[in-house]
């Protein structure tokens, strides 16, 4: 397709424990949002670590203006379309809104993202109640990512897309969460629109990898919603978000020049980044 089966068979598949080790060897991990068999595999290509089926999907591929209603079902078929493109880039799915809202009806979720699409790890946002979650699936041996930060189901709550952890007390709440996470079982953790000082502190004091988005450029992956790396998103993308194939002549240089900044520590860069 679109990769030569030498080159293929080079790259070694990225599991869970692989992007821990990633981690400890101080390597950058890549992450891009993806919602169909096509994308997945211009991502399978580029040599993209992970592959999120977002329910950023609501957004970019539905029009709405929030991912709240977006169903388990659809994120079950989007997810299943990109299991078909991918090799080695592993795939996590987004667990929808209200899809975990206590550990029976999120090991159910869980289980048919997985079984049903093919997912090797899901994503939920949230701490607090979420602990509990997330460490049913855990002892169910479900690979969970946290997202913490600007957590988009959270929207009517938080009043916005808006920077989170500015306050002193919002800081150190965040910090709390990010520890009672990964000590419930998580084994990633995205750290959305933070201070960049505040979402190195949290890498630096955790042992699981955290995926930035929005966060800095200290933490140890970097994730977008490809949308706006291609420049496809309708109307105002987010201000942290970058144009990757602006000035470049194909999808998988935008792609190969996202991944070679994350790696090279390049992006996101101080206009991508907050400090407060
Ligand atoms: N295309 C796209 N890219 C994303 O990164 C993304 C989505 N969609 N959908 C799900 C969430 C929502 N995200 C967003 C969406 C909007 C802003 C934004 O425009 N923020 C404004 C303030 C808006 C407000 O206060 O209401 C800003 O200047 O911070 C930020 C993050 C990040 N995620
Ligand atoms: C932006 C990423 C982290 C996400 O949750 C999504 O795309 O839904
Ligand atoms: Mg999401």
């Amino acid at each position: 397709m679109y990769v030569q089966p030498s080159q293929a068979a080079e790259r070694k598949p990225v599991t869970v424990p692989g992007l821990r080790a990633m981690k400890a060897r101080g390597e950058r991990i890549t992450a891009l949002t993806c919602y169909d068999a096509s994308m997945a595999a211009q991502l399978e290509a580029a040599g993209i670590d992970i592959a999120l089926v977002g329910d950023s999907l609501g957004m970019v591929v539905q029009g709405h203006a929030s991912t709240l209603s977006v169903t388990l079902d659809q994120m079950i078929y989007h997810t299943a379309a990109s299991a078909r493109g991918v090799r080695a880039t592993l795939l996590i799915a987004d667990m929808p809104f209200m899809s975990y809202r206590d550990p029976a009806t999120a090991l159910a979720s869980a289980g048919r993202l997985m079984a049903e699409g093919g997912a090797a790890m899901v994503k939920l946002e949230g701490a607090g109640w979420a602990c509990e979650v997330i460490a049913a699936l855990a002892a169910h041996d479900v690979p969970v990512c946290a997202h913490l930060g600007l957590t988009p189901q959270s929207v009517h709550k938080l009043g916005g897309y808006r920077l989170q952890g500015k306050q002193q007390d919002a800081a150190e709440k965040l910090v709390a969460d990010a520890h009672a996470v990964a000590a419930a079982g998580a084994e990633l953790l995205v750290l959305e629109y933070v201070p960049a000082p505040l979402a190195a502190r949290i890498t630096r004091e955790l042992a699981i990898p955290t995926i930035g988005i929005g966060a800095g450029p200290d933490c140890d992956g970097q994730v977008l919603v490809t949308y706006d790396l291609l420049g496809l998103t309708p109307g105002r993308r987010p201000r942290f978000s970058k144009d990757f194939l602006a000035g470049r002549d194909s999808i998988q240089a935008a792609l190969a020049a996202f991944a070679e900044d994350v790696r090279a520590g390049r992006f996101p860069g101080p206009e991508h980044s907050y400090q407060s």
